[in-house]
């Protein structure tokens, strides 16, 4: 028998091998099976000048699979913009949960708000227009809710992640979620500095700081997911 490496039959791992790639998992898998108000509110955002701000879809799918598999009811949004990953919390739990939704501006959240309202799912959301770590350290004062959260979500400023992870692993419950988006950032965190734009710079830095602090931390168990710009979930241990 002729005699094969490793590496010439097995082809590389990762799931972005390309362009291709990610349309066919996201017309076979994800598209198909997004809410149809979820698509609407991801039309609208298209057109918006900061679009590519809102969550992935299949980053999405895999959130509202983990929204599922703890039973959430009762989550952290931090990073609103015009809420594909609100909407798709306030739809993934039930009826009478509650998700705190943070966020420095309200205007883009206006945006996507009537499509929230016609989903029947507005009831759920208490937002919130306020720079996100007084809001959460304001949640710690009452005593009722530390541990009480089932699941959180960080989408913003990536040089605040490292300050946000301190509140919410004490405002998350042993067993619970905290997920943050962007820890690829646009690949650059394995790039040498010097081929990064300018603009992605800080944050760079920022997420590089928050991958080392997350490999390290013994309080939770974490995958690095490669799905839409990296999201680290985390899962509270102790
Ligand atoms: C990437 S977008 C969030 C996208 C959103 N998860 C979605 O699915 O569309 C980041 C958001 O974080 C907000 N933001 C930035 N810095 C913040 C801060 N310090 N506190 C709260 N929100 C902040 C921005 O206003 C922006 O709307």
């Amino acid at each position: 028998m002729e005699h094969t490496t490793k590496e010439e039959t097995h082809p590389t791992k990762g799931i972005l091998q390309s362009e291709e790639l990610y349309q066919y998992i996201l017309e076979t898998s994800v598209y198909p099976r997004e809410p149809e108000p979820l698509k609407e509110l991801r039309g609208v955002t298209s057109s918006h000048p900061w679009g590519f701000m809102g969550t992935a879809p299949d980053a999405g799918q895999l959130m509202a699979m983990l929204l599922k598999l703890v039973k959430a009811k009762k989550t952290i949004e931090v990073g609103v913009f015009t809420g594909y990953s609100l909407l798709l919390t306030a739809l993934s739990i039930p009826d009478d949960g509650k998700i705190t939704a943070i966020d420095v501006s309200r205007k883009s959240y206006e945006i996507g708000l009537p499509i929230i309202k016609k989903a029947g799912v507005e009831h759920k959301i208490d937002f919130i227009e306020s720079q996100a770590l007084p809001v959460l350290d304001k949640l710690l004062e009452d005593n009722e809710n530390e541990g009480s959260f089932d699941f959180a979500f960080v989408d913003a400023d990536k040089d605040g992640y490292v300050s946000y992870h301190e509140r919410l692993i004490k405002l998350v419950k042993i067993g619970g979620i905290i997920a943050y988006d962007n820890t690829l950032w646009f690949g650059t965190v394995a790039m040498p500095e010097k081929m990064v734009l300018e603009e992605l710079k800080p944050a760079r830095e920022s997420t590089i700081e928050l991958n080392k602090m997350l490999a390290v931390d013994s309080r939770v168990m974490i995958s690095h997911a490669s799905i839409g710009d990296g999201i680290t979930i985390c899962m509270r241990v102790h």
